[in-house]
Order: structure tokens, then sequence, then C-alpha cells
């Protein structure tokens, strides 16, 4: 992990309709990091890496991505986002969907073929390459949107929710994909609702009603809790008696 800051969050307020959706975050990741966001259902979480990449506008605050004052197009090429519902067109093959993002970001031909089959490979894709999409299962429709997200090995990688759907196996494998990541020096924010993969995460950040409510590496915050294990911390501080 470098001392380099990644991604800075400063005094952050964001709204959806008027409503207070994040309330002052403050949050600084580090390149070479996987920070773990982890909160009940509606805390937060997406609303938080759309405001990152320049998805979601902001009422008040500062966000800087590697070094760009958001939201810019100047960082694009180098975040890959894999939302939490698959964006993918149906009609066409898997590969040709890895190949249109590829376009979009300048690689083009041998190379572009070459890289998408690379990142198919990667998420145990290649034997079905060639075919439509709408013939895939809900966890192969998860595993070619992480293969979009990589294809252009973007510096910061934001996943939200990305093992939803994936069997332990596959789930074992992104995560050493992930690792790989992160050992050379790339920066991921994934969320997640898995206790399991928030233990692998450098940093968790817990969000509660918009709000960060504890910080800090996985034992940091269990220690904090008072509890055993993740799972404790995230149960007492998803209720009324863990809210400072
Ligand atoms: N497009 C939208 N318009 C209005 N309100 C929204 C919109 N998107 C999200 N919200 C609201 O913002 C709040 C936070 O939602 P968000 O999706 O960020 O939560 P989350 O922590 O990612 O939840 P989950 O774990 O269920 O994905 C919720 O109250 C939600 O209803």
């Amino acid at each position: 992990m470098s001392n380099n800051v990644a991604v800075k969050v400063c005094n952050l307020d964001v709204e959806y309709d008027k409503v207070k959706i994040l309330n002052n975050i403050n949050l600084n990741i580090k390149e070479g990091e996987i920070i773990g966001l982890l909160g009940p259902s509606g805390s937060g979480k997406t609303t938080l890496v759309k405001t990152i990449i320049g998805m979601k506008g902001f009422v008040k605050g500062k966000v800087v991505v590697l070094d760009e004052k958001m939201p810019t197009l100047k960082v694009v090429n180098d975040i890959g986002y894999m939302a939490q519902s698959d964006a993918l067109y149906d009609d066409l093959t898997g590969i040709d969907n890895v190949l249109f993002f590829a376009e979009l970001y300048g690689i083009k031909g041998k190379i572009a073929k070459q890289r998408a089959m690379e990142v198919l490979e990667l998420v145990d894709l290649q034997k079905h390459a060639k075919r439509p999409v709408k013939n895939y299962s809900g966890g192969m429709k998860r595993r070619l949107s992480l293969a979009i997200a990589l294809v252009h090995s973007p510096k910061l990688l934001i996943l939200d929710e990305p093992t939803v759907g994936i069997d332990p196996i596959l789930r074992k494998k992104f995560w050493d994909e992930f690792n790989r990541i992160k050992n050379s020096g790339g920066t991921i924010i994934v969320t997640t609702h898995v206790m399991d993969e928030a233990y692998k995460c450098n940093k968790l950040a817990l969000i509660r009603n918009g709000k960060i409510i504890a910080e800090g590496s996985p034992n940091e915050i269990i220690t904090a809790s008072g509890g055993q294990t993740i799972e404790d911390a995230f149960l007492f501080y998803s209720t009324d008696e863990g809210e400072e």
C-alpha cells in the first residue's frame, strides 16, 4: 500500500429529491488498498460510490479521485465500475459486450480481442464467450459485468456487491484477482453484505443512515464494537446502540 491518496471525500452531503441521503461523509482511500463499504440496505453505499465516480451530483463537500476534483471526465479511463444491476446488451454475445466497452475506452483490434478473452477467462466465461447474453444465468451476467469493469485495467475499481449470485469457488477466484490488482498498486472500493468478504478488506467503513459510523481495519472495527466478529460489529452498529 502506498501513501498516495486515490480517493478523498470531504464533508460530503448528497440529496435525492431534497432528502439528505449522505451526511457529512469524510473518507480517505489510499492507493493499493481494498476498502469495504458495509451497511444495512438503504444506508447509502451505492449513492456514495456513484458520487465518488461522478454519476451522482452533490450539494456540499468535495470529492477528489486520482488527483482530479470530481466531477470530471479526465479520470473516466482510470475507473472501472461494476454496478449492482448489470448494464449489458442482451442481444450481443458475451465477447461482443466486452469489445463494445473496450472500444469506448479506446482499445481496438487484436489487442482488444486478446484483452477481452483474458478478462473472460478470469471470470470463467471463455467457453460462453460466443453465446448471446440473453441466454446467460444471473451469476454469468455478474461475471460478465466484472470482466467489463476490468477490461481497460483501471487504477480504481468500484464494485457494487460484486459477488451476489456467485458460487464460493468463483468468489475465491474473484478475490484472488482483487488481491492481485491491489498488490500491483490498484485501488478497490467494494460494497458488500457478505461478512467473510469484509475480512478480506484492508479497511472498512460502516455506513448507517447516510453517515460513516465506524472506520478502520476489520480488527479495529471488531474491537471498537466490543464484539468477536464483523457480524457482531455490523449488528452493533446497525442498531441505535451503536450510533454515537
Ligand atoms: N434514484 C433515486 N431517487 C430517490 N431516492 C433514491 C434513489 N436512489 C437511492 N435512493 C435512496 O437513497 C437511499 C440510499 O440508497 P442506496 O442505494 O445508496 O443504499 P445502499 O446502502 O446501497 O442499499 P443496498 O444495500 O440495498 O443496495 C435510500 O433511502 C434510497 O431509497
